[in-house]
């Protein structure tokens, strides 16, 4: 095996539960992909770039649309773009990816102080989490006041409840401020909630779409907002070196993931999801949180499981592991839950007798693992366990 080829399982998705963010370009795509136009996309020339813009704007109820190559990209160029008059803050749950993922870009691009709130329901931010928390813009000089209320749908596979989102909503009009969504998982609250996904329009200033995550396209992200809005941000994202030029082939197959039945791929990926949180149940792994859609996330604190553990069971049964989320997407094969299930299992009883104490919540990301070998015990060399 040459050093940089990597073992069979280690090509496929389907036994992949890091993220829903290692889907696999279909060979369909692929084909899509070579008639793809081939404009230069920072003049706007690129037909199958404007069209995928165009068509998540319409999807979610907007008047336009920027494409973005990441969900980063397109969540810190949004918040840049509704930030205009320093000193002010963005206010965002603790877990929040804007917060906890973006390498400080709000501090950084933004200059923005972040205000993390812990929901007092575990789950999502009420209303009351936010006026708790949120600072006026009463002329205190002291202050930085909140301008943009960042939310997730889902956060960490939780939904968002409607009505709340709508409670929110009236109240940031009536107080001036403004509403962005990162949608990296909005496809899957659609899915799940069946709420139309045009609603959103009515509750949001700014949605940031991804179609790298559960829908399953490689690349990238559509920022919707209004016309004015996505003028601004489309002039930050090329500050950030985010003018990309003939994007077509990538447009194009996000547009094939978009076209297709994106319902039905992601209800599967639930449908798993669902089977491991009533396995934990049944077993007694208690979860950090409700598994309403592709994450199961298992309490390692709770449960005193250390993460390498799992990782290594995970490998132990041929399937991949980042810690304590289990991520699930359309790719992931029955087969491989099972095997996750065992992984989960094993890890668990293992904790009773070497119980480990975790600091602090479950972490996505961890160091690599110490050890790494395959289903036969055989060593893996070089092979990042994780995707940090
Ligand atoms: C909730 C959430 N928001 C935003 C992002 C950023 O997306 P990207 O990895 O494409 O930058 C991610 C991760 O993919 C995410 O999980
Ligand atoms: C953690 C985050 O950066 C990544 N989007 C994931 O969900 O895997």
């Amino acid at each position: 095996m040459s050093e940089f080829e990597l073992p069979p399982n280690y090509v496929s998705a389907s036994n992949d539960f890091r993220s829903d963010t290692f889907t696999t370009p279909t060979s369909e795509m692929i084909q899509v992909a070579l008639s793809a136009t081939k404009g230069d996309a920072v003049y706007g020339e690129d037909t199958d770039t404007v069209l995928l813009e165009k068509t998540i704007a319409k999807t979610f109820g907007y008047d336009a649309g920027l494409f973005c190559v990441s969900g980063t990209l397109s969540n810190q160029i949004a918040l840049r773009t509704h930030l205009t008059q320093p000193p002010y803050s963005i206010l965002c749950d603790y877990r929040a990816h804007v917060y906890t993922h973006e390498a400080a870009g709000l501090a950084i691009l933004s200059q923005s102080m972040v205000v993390p709130v812990i929901p007092s329901n575990g789950n999502y931010l009420t209303l009351e989490d936010i006026q708790s928390h949120y600072i006026p813009d009463d002329g205190d000089i002291h202050g930085a006041p909140t301008r943009v209320i960042s939310l997730e749908n889902t956060l960490h596979g939780i939904l968002y409840p409607l009505e709340e989102l709508f409670r929110i909503r009236t109240w940031c009009k009536a107080n001036n401020l403004l509403l962005h969504c990162d949608g990296a998982r909005i496809f899957n609250a659609c899915a799940e909630s069946g709420v139309p996904s045009k609603q959103f329009a009515e509750i949001f200033d700014s949605i940031s779409v991804c179609l790298s995550k559960s829908v399953g396209a490689p690349i990238g992200s559509v920022l919707v907002g209004d016309v004015k809005f996505i003028k601004k941000a489309n002039h930050f994202r090329k500050q950030q070196g985010g003018g990309i030029r003939q994007s077509g082939m990538i447009s194009r197959m996000a547009l094939y993931c978009v076209d297709g039945d994106w319902k039905e791929k992601i209800r599967y990926s639930h449908s798993l999801a669902h089977n491991l949180a009533a396995f934990c149940k049944q077993e007694g792994i208690p979860l950090e949180s409700p598994a309403d859609t592709n994450f199961v996330f298992i309490d390692l604190q709770k449960a005193k499981m250390d993460p390498d553990v799992l990782v290594k069971k995970g490998l132990k049964y041929g399937v991949k592991l980042m810690g304590g989320r289990v991520s699930f997407h359309y790719q992931i094969s029955n087969e491989s839950l099972e095997k996750v299930k065992l992984a989960v299992k094993e890890s668990f009883e293992y904790a009773k007798t070497h119980p480990y104490s975790q600091n602090g919540p479950t972490q996505i990301y961890r160091s690599e693992s110490t050890e790494k070998m395959d289903v036969d015990g055989n060593a893996i060399r070089d092979i990042k366990t994780y995707k940090y």
